[in-house]
C-alpha cells in the first residue's frame, strides 16, 4: 500500500470535467512525477491533495487516513507539506525568521505569528531552523531579509521552510518555474539531496523535462483529467500514448 492512495478522485468545475475517474499510488518514499499538457488537471489534483478544492467523489488516503474534509493546516500537521509555484514567504523578515515560524507551529500545533518575543526565546528552534538554511545552502544569509533574494534563493528558502517541519510527503508544483537553467540545475541538485538525506516522498508536477527525468523515479501522464500512462522514466519517453497527449505541446 502506497503512502498516497487516490481512488476514483472526479472533479468538475461547471460543465467542466478537470479530473475525471483519477487513481494513482504514491509508493513511500519515492520521487513520483505527474506531467502532461496545460490543462490536463494537474494542479486541480494537487489542490485536492491539499485541502484547497473537495473532489466531487472519490477517496484520497495518505497512511491509510482519509485527507477529504480536513483544511489545509490540519493536512500540513498530518505530513504533508506543499511548495508552490510562487515561493510563499515573508519578505519583510529574515530567513532565519521565516525558517522558525513553521518550525515553531509544528511543534506547538499552532501558527503563532504574534509570538516574536517567544519565537525569540526558542534556541532550540533557532537551532534547528539554521541547520535547514545551513542544509539547502543558505548558511551564509541567516540575517538577511528574504524580499531581497533571487528566485532561486527564495525556492531554496521555501525547501527549508517545507523540510524544517519533517513532513512525511512534499508536493512540488512546478519547483523550478521561472528559473534561469544554472538555478533550475542547483534546484535539481538540491532536491535530489533532499531525497538522499530525508528520504521525504516527493510528488513533483512539471513541465521540464530535464527536471522530470532528473529527479523521478516514476512518471504519471494525465491527459484531458486522466492518467493515461504511468510508468519509469524510460517506459514514459517511449510510449507512443504519451507523444500523442504532447502533440503541439511539450517535446517529451
Ligand atoms: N477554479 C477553477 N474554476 C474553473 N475551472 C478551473 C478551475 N481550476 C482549474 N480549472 C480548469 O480545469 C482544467 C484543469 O486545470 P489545471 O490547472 O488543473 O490543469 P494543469 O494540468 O495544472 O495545467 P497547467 O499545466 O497549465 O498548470 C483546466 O481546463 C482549467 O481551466
Amino acid at each position: 500500500m502506497g503512502i498516497l492512495q487516490v481512488q476514483n478522485v472526479n472533479k468538475s468545475f461547471g460543465g467542466l470535467k478537470a479530473l475525471n475517474n483519477v487513481n494513482l499510488d504514491i509508493e513511500e518514499g519515492s520521487v513520483h512525477a505527474i506531467i502532461g499538457p496545460n490543462g490536463a488537471g494537474k494542479s486541480t489534483l494537487l489542490n485536492c491533495f491539499v485541502g484547497r478544492l473537495r473532489p466531487d467523489t472519490g477517496t484520497v488516503k495518505f497512511n491509510g487516513r482519509s485527507l477529504l474534509g480536513l483544511s489545509p493546516h490540519e493536512i500540513n500537521q498530518v505530513g504533508v507539506a506543499r511548495v508552490f509555484q510562487t515561493p510563499e514567504i515573508f519578505s519583510d523578515l529574515t530567513l532565519l525568521e521565516n525558517v522558525m515560524i513553521p518550525a515553531l507551529a509544528v511543534r506547538d500545533g499552532a501558527f503563532r505569528i504574534n509570538g516574536w518575543g517567544r519565537v525569540d526565546a526558542q534556541a532550540d528552534i533557532r537551532e534547528r531552523a539554521e541547520a535547514m538554511l545551513a542544509d539547502v545552502g543558505l548558511a551564509d544569509k541567516l540575517t538577511d531579509h528574504s524580499g531581497n533574494l533571487s528566485r532561486g534563493d527564495k525556492r531554496r528558502l521555501e525547501l527549508a521552510m517545507c523540510l524544517v517541519q519533517s513532513p512525511k510527503l512534499v508536493l512540488l508544483d512546478e519547483p523550478t518555474a521561472g528559473m534561469s537553467r544554472a538555478d533550475t540545475n542547483n534546484t535539481i541538485d538540491l532536491l535530489a539531496r533532499m531525497s538522499e538525506q530525508h528520504g521525504v516522498t516527493k510528488i513533483i508536477i512539471e513541465h521540464d523535462m530535464h527536471v522530470v527525468f532528473s529527479l523521478a523515479k516514476r512518471i504519471t501522464v494525465f491527459a484531458q483529467g486522466h492518467p493515461i500512462v504511468e510508468g519509469t522514466p524510460e517506459q514514459i519517453k517511449g510510449d507512443p500514448k504519451v507523444k500523442e497527449a504532447y502533440l503541439g505541446g511539450a517535446q517529451v
